[in-house]
């Protein structure tokens, strides 16, 4: 007994410790890094990351009073040492933290001491059949370049779940056969509504691709990452998440000649996945691709797996995307800790981010906001709410440590999120599907096919949410609009009239 813990101790060596450790390279634990290294130039601060290159916010501008562009750009962490030259990366994965001796320990066997520590370690793709060879997950460069390299050998694949990554792909691909399996009724579900999507699926069948829009507030880029630094990201099992127009410098094709081919199967879910002996032995039938949405044909081919959904269909194809969510990162700080967790997986936060273990903060994916948040506010697992957090975190340690108090960011008033589907700008407002207000919400609505929908949430004549597709230019006055609470009561249907020009009505 005394052997073993006496080898135990030797494997890990006091490195040193810091005033202030942050875990974690992506958008949170970067962005949470430099601000304290703003806050207190002549200490050292920290940021131990799995990851070989870091995220780095470039170009912040603030454009309005919650909505924000930036570009984020994957840099090898020397660029940030630069920039800071009191922030230390170590690059090493935290197997253990043990918080009643305010140390972590990490995987090259060193241990590091804290005075106040922040969790960034963000989130895993939760996967449908999690261990299956055919079932890919989009987290990290490496997982998006594996995905790449199996679409370019591929004819069919069948792409599970309805949010963001769901979105992207199977508009970003070509030359390949997608299905498209769907819980709901409707199409992208954590974004829009059912009319949003209806305005949004022509660009599915449309044959040919346009040239992409300059998304105005975010882009994502790879420069200054060396290529050496680029292969080792590759072979990283724990990169940080990929953000905004990270399939521009991949090539989204399969092996075929035509642009988009996409079936929807909605209200279903993958019920089995068979390989290809499994099914030759089931016996059973497997269709073919659906022309014009109907599935009369069976098929003959035979497929490396086949996908039987809850609706009793059977798909061969070359493999499976399971774009069904994140689970947050909390794993490696469990042990031994006693941490709150939230009912989505994450480290339970207060409104000053603080975890419920002492001198524990955590900010991004990882977490989980368990504070009283504003009627229009509500969190969602995005770049914008990991560099928010992560700057706040920051204030917040900062003001701890020095004994004062401080008031909650003003980000945290009102949701707004800015980004790209369908080649279409689209920004989100407050509770834009009406999250949380039951039944008592009226929509509003405007659409001219092929340019822009607006649809806005109103709950007692107060705008409470909305969401905007194409080049509306209505988001400032609906950010005030919703952050003032004011009484339209009296303006009626006015509000969305395209003949008035509301700006001018509420300056
Ligand atoms: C394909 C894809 C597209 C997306 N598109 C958008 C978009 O268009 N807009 C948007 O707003 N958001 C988008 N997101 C979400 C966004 O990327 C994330 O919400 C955000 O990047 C989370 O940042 P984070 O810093 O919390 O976590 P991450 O970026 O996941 O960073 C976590 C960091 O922790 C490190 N780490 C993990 N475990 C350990 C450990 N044990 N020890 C030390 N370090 C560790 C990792 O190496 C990494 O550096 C997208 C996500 C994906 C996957
Ligand atoms: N443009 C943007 O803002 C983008 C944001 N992201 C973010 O990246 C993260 C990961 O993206 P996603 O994986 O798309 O997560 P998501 O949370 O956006 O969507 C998950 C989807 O999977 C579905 N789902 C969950 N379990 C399922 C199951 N067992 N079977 C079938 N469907 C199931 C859900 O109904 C939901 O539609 C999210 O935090 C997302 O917000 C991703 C891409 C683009």
């Amino acid at each position: 007994m005394a052997a073993a813990s006496g080898v135990a101790r030797s494997r890990f060596v006091v490195v040193a410790g810091s005033r202030f450790v942050v875990v974690g390279g992506g958008i949170a634990g970067v962005t949470c890094a430099e601000k304290l290294a703003m806050d207190f130039p002549s200490e050292d601060i920290f940021l131990v990351t799995a990851s070989p290159v870091i995220k780095a916010v470039t170009n912040f501008k603030q454009v309005s009073k919650t909505l924000e562009e930036f570009d984020v750009e994957e840099q090898p962490s020397s660029l940030l040492e630069q920039r800071y030259p009191n922030i230390k990366v170590i690059h090493s994965a935290v197997k253990q933290l043990k918080s009643d001796e305010h140390k972590i320990f990490t995987e090259d066997g060193r241990e590091y001491t804290y005075e106040k520590l922040c969790l960034c370690a963000g989130a895993k793709p939760k996967l449908i059949f999690e261990g299956n060879p055919y079932v890919l997950g989009i987290r990290d460069t490496d997982s998006a370049q594996a995905f790449q390299k199996n679409l370019a050998r591929a004819e069919r694949i069948v792409v599970v779940g309805n949010g963001g990554i769901a979105l992207e792909l199977v508009y970003e691909i070509e030359g390949c056969e997608v299905i498209w399996a769907i819980k709901d009724k409707a199409i992208g579900n954590t974004f829009f509504d059912a009319g949003a999507a209806e305005f949004l699926i022509p660009k599915l069948t449309a044959e040919k691709q346009e040239t992409p829009i300059e998304c105005k507030r975010t882009k994502y880029t790879m420069e200054g990452s060396e290529k050496k630094e680029r292969a080792a990201a590759a072979s990283d099992k724990l990169g940080s998440a990929l953000g905004p127009d990270w399939h521009e410098g991949l090539q989204l094709r399969g092996t075929k000649e035509f642009s988009h081919k996409i079936h929807i199967e909605i209200l279903c879910e993958v019920k089995k996945i068979h390989s290809q002996q499994e099914f030759i032995q089931l016996q059973q039938t497997s269709l073919a691709f659906p022309k014009k949405g109907k599935n009369v044909e069976p098929e003959e081919v035979l497929w490396p797996v086949y996908v039987e959904l809850t609706n009793g269909k059977i798909y061969g194809c070359n493999f499976i995307v399971s774009a069904t969510g994140v689970v947050p990162n909390v794993k490696p700080f469990l042990d031994s800790n006693n941490f709150a967790i939230g009912e989505d997986g994450g480290l339970k936060v207060d409104k000053h981010m603080h975890t419920s273990l002492p001198d524990i903060y955590a900010a991004g994916d990882i977490c989980t906001a368990a504070w009283e948040p504003s009627p229009v506010w509500h969190q969602m697992r995005l770049w914008t709410q990991a560099r928010q957090m992560g700057w706040y975190a920051a204030k917040c340690m900062a003001a701890d440590a020095s004994g004062e108090s401080i008031d909650q960011d003003f980000c945290f008033e009102l949701f707004a999120h800015v980004t790209k589907f369908f080649n279409y700008k689209v920004v989100v407002l407050g509770k834009f599907n009406a999250q949380g207000l039951g039944l008592d919400h009226e929509l509003m609505l405007r659409c001219t096919k092929g340019q822009e929908y607006v649809k806005v949430v109103m709950q007692n004549g107060r705008m409470m949410g909305a969401v905007l597709i194409g080049e509306t230019d209505l988001e400032e006055t609906f950010e005030n609009l919703i952050l003032n609470q004011m009484d339209l009561s009296a303006y009626g249907e006015d509000l969305l009239n395209p003949d008035i020009d509301i700006e001018d009505y509420f300056d």
